[in-house]
């Protein structure tokens, strides 16, 4: 059955909006993962639930901790969760979460018993090897190079080298259970450049909130000391990069948007928006009230390097394919391991609308001509999906077809979308 489009609404005024945004996707899953490798237990406050998220936790009671939420809105939840021994003996389902494919393997090498993983079908393409191979050096029993895969322990832990210029989820993933192994972990990169570094930051900053001894001194080695996580509660941040489509869409219009509960000090990748779009045009005030971001001037084309923030080229490109002037998106070809190849699915899309964008080798160009009416596919990428909204604002007659992806990180999108623009339906 073919995907529903969804009719992307034009904006007629400048948006005023405040726009308040669940837990972020990355935070949320971090800290459940090392919640449920604690040593007793905790909470995970205003906690994000979405279908990445479900999707942990539902893993994470498979490999037997307890979790029960409560408090549940619209803005998330609060997950209690009871550590219980890791056990092998089930299968687990990665939907198309990048989180819980990297993050979960490593926790299930603790088990004895086998654990099965498989996803969705554009999640049996993602790069897995890298990870799958570091497991196998460590000493876990491997079936598989990708998408469904088996993994075995109990492993030992100790030393090994990886090339994660593929996926940062690989280092994350690994350190998240390191304290865990017998010998601990001294993890080294060997490669070109490791993208998204800011949530290997996030990584470290949030086992070190849970005193596991990290050492991270040497660039590109970290070092995890065996040891037990301690149980502490946590409370969530609102996802920045969710903030992303929201904040563009103020740009767009010559509007405004605030997003309430900006952290002053963030390892989210999607704090770089205070930079970006100030680079694209906007005004970008912090006060007590949040984040405000408003346009105004047009949207200006930009040269960047998104290497530690590439979850947020979809939106920037969708700017960049409405800017005035030109723009070179560069560092970002591990996109094209993402939800799907992000680099082909942006060119192809913006082109469809009659947009110039290209691919380079490590990311696009987009060069700026007058967009019409038509499908943006999103290829079951929120992001994809979102970034045709951002479009569809100033080019009538978009329909993003399969708007219901964004369930992935952010279920509320469509209806958050037309309250924004004073629609409460
Ligand atoms: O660790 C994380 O939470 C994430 C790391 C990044 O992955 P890559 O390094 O594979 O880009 C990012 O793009 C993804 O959305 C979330
Ligand atoms: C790359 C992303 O997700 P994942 O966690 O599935 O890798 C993303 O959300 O942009």
């Amino acid at each position: 059955m073919p995907a529903s489009l969804w009719p992307a609404p034009v904006a007629t005024d400048p948006v005023r909006a405040t726009v308040a945004l669940p837990g972020s996707k990355s935070m949320t899953n971090r800290a459940l993962l090392l919640a449920a490798l604690a040593d007793g237990p905790n909470t995970v406050r205003r906690a994000l639930r979405s279908r990445d998220a479900d999707l942990m936790a539902a893993a994470l009671r498979s490999l037997g901790a307890g979790l029960t939420s409560s408090g549940e809105d619209a803005s998330g939840a609060d997950w209690h969760v009871v550590p219980g021994p890791v056990r092998g003996g089930v299968s687990i389902d990665c939907g198309l979460a990048g989180t819980v494919m990297r993050f979960v393997p490593p926790m299930a090498a603790l088990a004895a018993e086998e654990v099965a993983f498989d996803g969705d079908p554009q999640a049996r393409v993602r790069p897995m090897g890298v990870l799958l191979g570091a497991l196998r050096s460590l000493g876990a029993e491997v079936t598989g190079d990708a998408l469904p895969f088996t993994v075995g322990g109990p492993l030992a832990g100790g030393e090994v080298t990886v090339d994660a210029s593929g996926s940062s989820q690989v280092v994350s993933g690994l350190l998240l259970s390191a304290a865990r192994f017998d010998k601990g972990l001294t993890l080294r990169h060997s490669g070109p450049p490791v993208p998204s570094m800011p949530h290997i930051e996030m990584t470290v900053t949030m086992l070190r909130a849970a005193g596991v001894a990290v050492d991270d001194t040497e660039p590109d080695v970290w070092r995890i000391e065996p040891g037990p996580i301690t149980a502490h509660d946590v409370t969530v941040e609102p996802d920045l990069s969710n903030a992303a489509p929201f904040l563009a869409a103020a740009m767009v219009t010559g509007g405004t948007v605030t997003i309430p509960g900006w952290p002053e000090v963030t390892t989210q990748p999607g704090d770089r928006l205070r930079e970006l779009l100030a680079r694209m045009g906007a005004t970008v005030d912090r006060t007590p009230r949040g984040l405000t971001v408003s346009g105004g001037a047009g949207v200006r084309g930009i040269d960047a390097d998104l290497r530690d923030v590439g979850e947020l080229t979809p939106t920037i490109a969708a700017l960049a394919a409405l800017a005035d002037s030109p723009s070179t998106l560069r560092g970002i070809a591990h996109l094209r391991g993402h939800e799907t190849d992000r680099l082909a699915a942006l060119v192809t899309e913006i082109s469809r609308l009659g947009g110039d964008a290209r691919e380079t080798e490590d990311g696009l160009t987009v060069r700026p001509r007058p967009l019409r009416a038509g499908v943006f596919h999103s290829y079951a990428d929120h992001r994809m999906a979102t970034a045709g909204a951002v479009i569809g604002l100033a080019v009538p007659g978009v329909q993003v077809e399969d708007i219901a992806t964004t369930a992935k990180t952010l279920p509320e999108f469509a209806r958050m979308w037309a309250r924004m623009l004073g629609d409460g339906r």
